[in-house]
């Protein structure tokens, strides 16, 4: 198998999965190439729930294998939030800057020892006829006081990692894409590759 669609029109998640999938020799294919789509609803209450519903609403349409990612910030001195509702956190018109805002606002005078958050990713896939698997993984971090760097996507300029020194943003694609909670859930999906697939094929 060379191809996968993924259920997303997010373009950062994209970005990330077509660098992801490029070193397996798979080339991607996502709902931005198909906007007639029309959105799936998110009305499950976990990560894992949600990316089930994408990931088989998407496979059922089209009939093939399909991935869908569904992940989220959880701040722990928000009691988990924003969470499932990461991408819609200051609205529905999904606007990272304002998602940004409001989180900064949220934590105004929270100090940084208790501003720990992570980062966490289920990720789906549906294969016609067959149960569909689910994985997931976190990468965990803290809240910066202010955004810094210009990579990623989402709430990346504010995702610090002590080890690194830096937040998310600053790093590059490839340093993202070695630690990040997509990674590490898409390397447990690797791992489950041929069970999953059933004969159907490798990821690498
Ligand atoms: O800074 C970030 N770096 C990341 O690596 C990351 N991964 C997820 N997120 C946030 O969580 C929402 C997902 O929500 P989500 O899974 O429903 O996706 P979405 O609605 O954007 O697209 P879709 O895949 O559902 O079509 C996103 O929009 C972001 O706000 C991230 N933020
Ligand atoms: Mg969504």
């Amino acid at each position: 198998m060379n191809k996968i669609v993924i259920a997303t029109k997010n373009a950062g998640k994209v970005r990330e999965f077509a660098a992801l999938f490029a070193k397996r020799g798979i080339d991607v294919k996502s709902l931005l190439d198909f906007p007639d789509v029309p959105d799936v609803e998110e009305t499950g209450s976990t990560f894992a729930e949600n990316a089930r519903l994408k990931a088989e609403a998407i496979s059922h349409r089209f009939g093939c294998p399909v991935i869908a990612d569904d992940s989220g910030l959880v701040v722990d001195a928000l009691g988990g939030r924003p969470g499932v509702y990461s991408a819609r956190y200051a609205g529905e018109d999904k606007n990272d800057a304002r998602n940004i805002a409001k989180l900064l606002h949220e934590l105004e005078g929270v100090p940084m020892e208790q501003r720990t958050a992570r980062f966490h990713c289920a990720l789906a896939v549906a294969i016609p006829g067959r149960p569909t698997a689910v994985v997931e993984a976190a990468c965990e971090g803290y809240i910066a006081e202010a955004p810094r760097g210009e990579g990623g996507f989402g709430y990346d300029p504010v995702f610090y990692l002590p080890e690194k020194g830096k937040t998310m943003a600053e790093l590059t694609p490839e340093e993202k894409n070695e630690i990040s909670h997509r990674a590490k859930a898409l390397a447990k999906l690797d791992e489950q590759w041929d069970d999953i697939m059933g004969g159907e094929g490798r990821m690498e």
